[in-house]
């Protein structure tokens, strides 16, 4: 059997917490060097020309030290390497926030005369936004998933899908999906799963988007972005980067390297309690229907028979704020935060409704959480009233995916 450490492969747990760190003892050191430096001393000019060059023609990461801190960074090096190894991809390009990643995509694509993207609703309130506003100059066809092939033409760069979705955790089969894109790169955004339940690569996707901001820094202390996908477009990312300026600040490369240590058994435990709050929620007289994905993880949407902001104002432990995978729980209401520049229509028949609430279960004890949402949930009044409107029309695959049996209904 062969035990060589550098070619047996190591268990997403491992990798973890040594992806992005194999130099440091070799270094003499054990935790990562945090190099705040903004420029880069070099009594070498021709050399300095040489190398700016080189990652204007390429987008290759520079050899040595960066020349100046919008081209690379060696602590944010270290977590894209952290975070690529767990995507299972060949790089990743880290930015200042998940959106300014995004930016950076669909930039890229259209710097090759690519501007048309097909996506598949609902997404994340501010990236279905900057793609229905195109900010970007891009142009965008919303589709179900079946309508996907269909949609493709000769200057669509990208197909965009995100699963668990924000905010109502339906979920797209990335396989189907990856085979109706034939040659057009499929976008996954893993924000919700983290590669920890879900690693899109394997499953056909080409581009893996992360707001890092999330379960990757864990702490709610660091806004970063990041794309996973294989060296040859992480060159045009950087060239892109490089152009723009949506860098990642050091120390936020530092602080979502050190998250990514904790990712597995954060997830693992904050799914675990997701799911019972989801199985609790599922049995409540005051809750119409809860969104809980197959996949697990831990989020959790529900609709409420009574007022949803009235469960905003009432939560005590839970704290009420938009953002999500901390170690402490938040919650927020759709509607009016994620999702509230998306226009009200298109929001309603991508299956946000004005009485969903989206939670983003943490490390606390459960028991503590559902006393707090219970007695929110009081404050909201309201259980399964006798006459109810009729519930909003939804898009086939959102509809699919709520009436598929809730694996954490079942008591
Ligand atoms: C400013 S709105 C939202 C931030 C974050 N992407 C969320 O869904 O909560």
């Amino acid at each position: 059997m062969n035990t060589d450490a550098s070619t047996t492969p190591r268990a997403l747990a491992t990798e973890a917490v040594h992806a992005g760190r194999e130099d440091l003892a070799a270094l003499g050191v054990h935790s990562v060097p945090l190099d705040l430096s903004t420029t880069y001393p070099s009594y070498d000019s021709r050399a300095e020309a040489a190398r700016i060059d080189a990652f204007a023609a390429t987008g290759a990461r520079p050899e040595g030290p960066p020349v100046y801190a919008r081209l690379d960074n060696p602590t944010t090096a270290r977590f894209e390497d952290g975070l690529a190894r767990l995507e299972g991809a060949e790089s990743a390009v880290a930015f200042a926030s998940g959106m300014a990643a995004l930016s950076a995509v669909l930039l890229a694509r259209a710097s090759a005369g690519l501007r048309h993207v097909v996506a598949v609703r609902p997404l994340y309130g501010c990236s279905d936004h900057l793609l229905n506003a195109g900010l970007l100059g891009t142009e965008v066809t919303f589709v179900e998933p079946d309508g996907i092939a269909d949609a493709i033409r000769p200057d669509t760069g990208l197909v965009m899908v995100e699963t668990p979705a924000n905010p109502t955790l339906a979920e797209v089969d990335i396989r189907a999906v990856a085979r109706s894109c034939g040659q057009v790169p499929l976008l996954v955004d893993n924000t919700f799963a983290t590669p920890v339940l879900q690693r899109p690569l394997e499953q056909g996707a080409a581009i893996v988007l992360h707001s890092a901001t999330k379960y990757l820094g864990g702490h709610g202390d660091v806004l970063g972005g990041v794309v996973a996908c294989d060296e040859e477009f992480a060159r045009t990312l950087r060239q892109v980067r490089f152009a723009t300026g949506g860098v990642l600040h050091p120390l936020a490369g530092y602080l979502l390297l050190r998250g990514l240590s904790t990712l597995p058994v954060r997830m693992r435990a904050q799914s675990a309690t997701a799911a019972e709050l989801a199985r609790r929620l599922a049995a409540d007289p005051r809750i119409a229907r809860v969104h809980y994905p197959k996949l697990g993880g831990a989020m959790v949407a529900f609709e409420v028979y009574g007022d949803p902001h009235a469960v905003i104002a009432g939560v005590r432990l839970i704290t009420p704020a938009v953002s999500l995978g901390s170690v402490d729980s938040l919650i927020q209401h759709p509607a009016s935060i994620s999702h509230r520049i998306v226009a009200e229509g298109d929001r309603r028949s991508s299956g946000v409704g004005d009485r969903l609430l989206r939670m983003s279960a943490g490390l606390e004890d459960v028991e503590d959480l559902w006393r707090d949402l219970c007695e929110a949930l009081s404050a909201a009044g309201a259980a399964r009233p006798v006459s109810l409107p009729a519930p909003l029309p939804l898009p086939a695959h959102v509809r699919d995916a709520a009436a598929r049996p809730q694996r954490t209904a079942a008591r």
